[in-house]
């Protein structure tokens, strides 16, 4: 269980997070949605222990976080600079193993079932510079996945891509939660990519940010790229979530 406890965060004089509490739950997909510029890069950097807060706290499992926990894994929105040029997929996708005392096999067992899992098992000896964005971003998520981490966090890690491409990675993140369970922390500007991926919406206020409402998602946990974004409960809850979002905007 990932705890956020009244958690604050300061830059200056500029308040950018006031007050958060919210839990995560084992296994969950949570989606973070709210205005541009409200702080959701801040709070995945103070949940991760990459940035203190200036007040509460975050906790994993009881025990304050205060530097990145072994059980997460991250994901960012620029894969082109989150890969290492020299190294192929396979090489990228291996390198966070180094440090966790497994053995050779075992490593070469866990990225091939990564690579394997986001579709690149043709391209595992291939450079990033011989990948399209697309494939980049999978290796990124091959990287994390294979780590094994309890918690994925994830920042708009979509955003680059086309939208075909986009459709096909939220598919695949689908089924790595349903193959691997971990819990997903997944931030969003696109309010259709929220309804469509999360067991959860959480929707933040404009700067200084509270939470400012936490939506279950309704839907079936089969999803579909065309059924279920013609469902009425989808539509409903796009619209909703729309609503929050511009009266968070207008304060
Ligand atoms: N290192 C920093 N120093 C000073 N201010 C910062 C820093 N990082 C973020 N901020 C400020 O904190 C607020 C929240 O920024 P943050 O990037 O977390 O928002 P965001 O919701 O992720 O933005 P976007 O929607 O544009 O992706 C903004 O006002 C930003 O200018």
């Amino acid at each position: 269980m990932l705890r956020v406890e009244q958690l604050s965060k300061s830059f200056g004089q500029v308040e950018a997070i006031k007050d958060i509490t919210v839990e995560f739950a084992q296994g969950e997909f949570n989606c973070i949605v709210g205005p541009s510029g409200c702080g959701k890069t801040t709070l995945l950097k103070c949940l991760s222990g990459l940035m203190p807060p200036t007040g509460g706290r975050v906790a994993l499992d009881g025990v304050t976080v205060t530097r990145p926990p072994k059980q997460m894994a991250l994901v960012f929105q620029d894969y082109s600079r989150s890969l290492f040029p020299w190294m192929t997929v396979r090489q990228n996708v291996a390198f966070p193993l180094r440090n966790k005392g497994l053995a050779k096999s075992e490593i070469t067992r866990l990225v091939e079932e990564a690579v394997e899992a986001v579709g690149l098992t043709h391209a595992i000896d291939r450079y990033p510079w011989q990948l399209s964005g697309g494939m980049q971003q999978r290796t990124s998520i091959a990287r994390a996945i294979a780590y094994q981490p309890e918690i994925l966090l994830m920042d708009e890690p979509f955003a680059s891509v086309d939208a075909q491409t986009r459709a096909n990675l939220e598919d695949l993140m689908l089924s790595i939660k349903a193959r691997y369970g971990m819990t997903i922390l997944f931030v969003t500007h696109d309010i259709d990519e929220s309804v469509y991926l999360g067991d959860r919406i959480v929707v933040l206020s404009s700067s200084p940010t509270v939470v400012q409402e936490i939506l279950t998602v309704p839907l079936p946990v089969a999803r579909d790229q065309i059924t279920t974004k013609e469902d009425p409960q989808f539509l409903h809850l796009r619209s909703h979530v729309f609503r929050e979002i511009m009266a968070a905007q207008a304060g």
